[in-house]
């Protein structure tokens, strides 16, 4: 089999750290003599947009799940380089289109959580060869969501915040200090800042959950974020137990509480550790229902959509990855 690389690149995901694992891949993708075509995004959602055109022009066909290996066939690859928000947009078109068409991804960006809870190699050339070598794509549990007020729907891969993280979210990727900070490989810092900020900013909101056939109602809802896998924000263990590996998700609920408890929270989180708290709710769920009754920030895979009421469907889709 012949495989025809489609390379979608976003050089300015991790304050250009996009470019620079962009040109590693190039190099090996040249000197072993693969065939390849390149894509730059040139503003944001511009990947969405190439995809599209992917698409409409029939380049994206025919993956080999079924077909004997060594056929004299080609068919094409489609690798993202880029940071989460990247491969959010990509995933997103595809589904949009109703193609669930496998994806291989290089990570590139800042906060990296898709690639952490994936356990992807660090080294983005060893990233590549273990695509290479994968001779069948996985399929691995997604989420989406439809929301009945705005009557929009989108998949996600990491998670989506309403309320904290969703604020924290707007103000670092708005932030200046993000860029040259992610050149330095030092954005967690932008992120903790943000974060200080938020954590002061953020007010107490009502949601009602329904869920595994009760419902549920919080007066003092301070974090709301549901979530695919353990991260967000770059590496922070929210939800520890978390699987890609189980078709289940989990809503992590946060009420506000005195500065003194949430740093209690945040010691615990930030090391990994388990722990229960009538103030702290984890619900794992296969679906579920979000009511919530005053704009709040949100994020979804760490980018943001800014301050929205919410009456939210969330269930499990797929995804195939390489
Ligand atoms: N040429 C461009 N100029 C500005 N923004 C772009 C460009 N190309 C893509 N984008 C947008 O950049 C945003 C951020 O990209 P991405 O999330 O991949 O990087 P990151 O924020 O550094 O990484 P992470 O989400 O892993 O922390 C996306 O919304 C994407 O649409």
């Amino acid at each position: 089999m012949k495989r025809i690389y489609h390379v979608i690149i976003n050089p300015v995901a991790g304050g250009g750290k996009g470019s620079e694992v962009a040109k590693k891949i190039l190099s090996e993708l040249t000197e072993h003599q693969f065939t390849y075509h390149t894509y730059q995004t040139e503003y944001p959602n511009h990947e969405a947009q190439l995809v599209q055109t992917l698409l409409e022009q029939n380049k994206l066909h025919g993956f080999p799940n079924d077909r004997p290996l060594g056929s004299e066939e080609t068919f094409p690859m489609l690798l993202v380089i880029g940071g989460d928000g990247t491969l959010h947009h990509v995933v997103n078109q595809l589904h949009a289109y109703g193609a669930n068409y496998p994806v291989a991804y290089i990570p590139a960006g800042t906060g990296n959580d898709f690639a952490r809870a994936l356990g992807l190699p660090d080294d983005p050339v060893e990233q590549f060869w273990q695509v290479v070598k994968t001779r069948l794509p996985k399929t691995l549990p997604l989420l989406s969501y439809q929301d009945q007020i705005q009557g929009d729907s989108q998949v996600f891969f990491n998670n989506l915040g309403i309320g904290l993280d969703g604020k924290i979210v707007r103000k670092t990727n708005e932030s200046a200090r993000k860029k040259w900070l992610s050149k330095w490989h030092l954005a967690h810092f932008s992120y903790l800042s943000s974060a200080l900020v938020s954590l002061f900013e953020q007010k107490a909101f009502p949601s009602r959950i329904e869920i595994n056939g009760q419902s549920i109602r919080m007066d003092k809802t301070y974090l709301c974020t549901i979530t695919n896998h353990p991260y967000f924000g770059g590496g922070v263990a929210i939800a520890p137990t978390v699987s890609l590996e189980k078709a289940e998700f989990e809503l992590v609920i946060v009420e506000k509480v005195a500065w003194f408890k949430l740093c209690y929270f945040a010691y615990h989180i930030l090391r990994k550790k388990d722990f229960r708290s009538r103030s702290f709710h984890r619900y794992p769920a296969k679906k579920l229902r979000l009511v919530t009754t005053t704009p709040e920030e949100t994020q979804i895979d760490g980018e943001s959509i800014g301050a929205r009421c919410y009456d939210l469907t969330i269930q499990l889709t797929e995804q195939a990855f390489w």
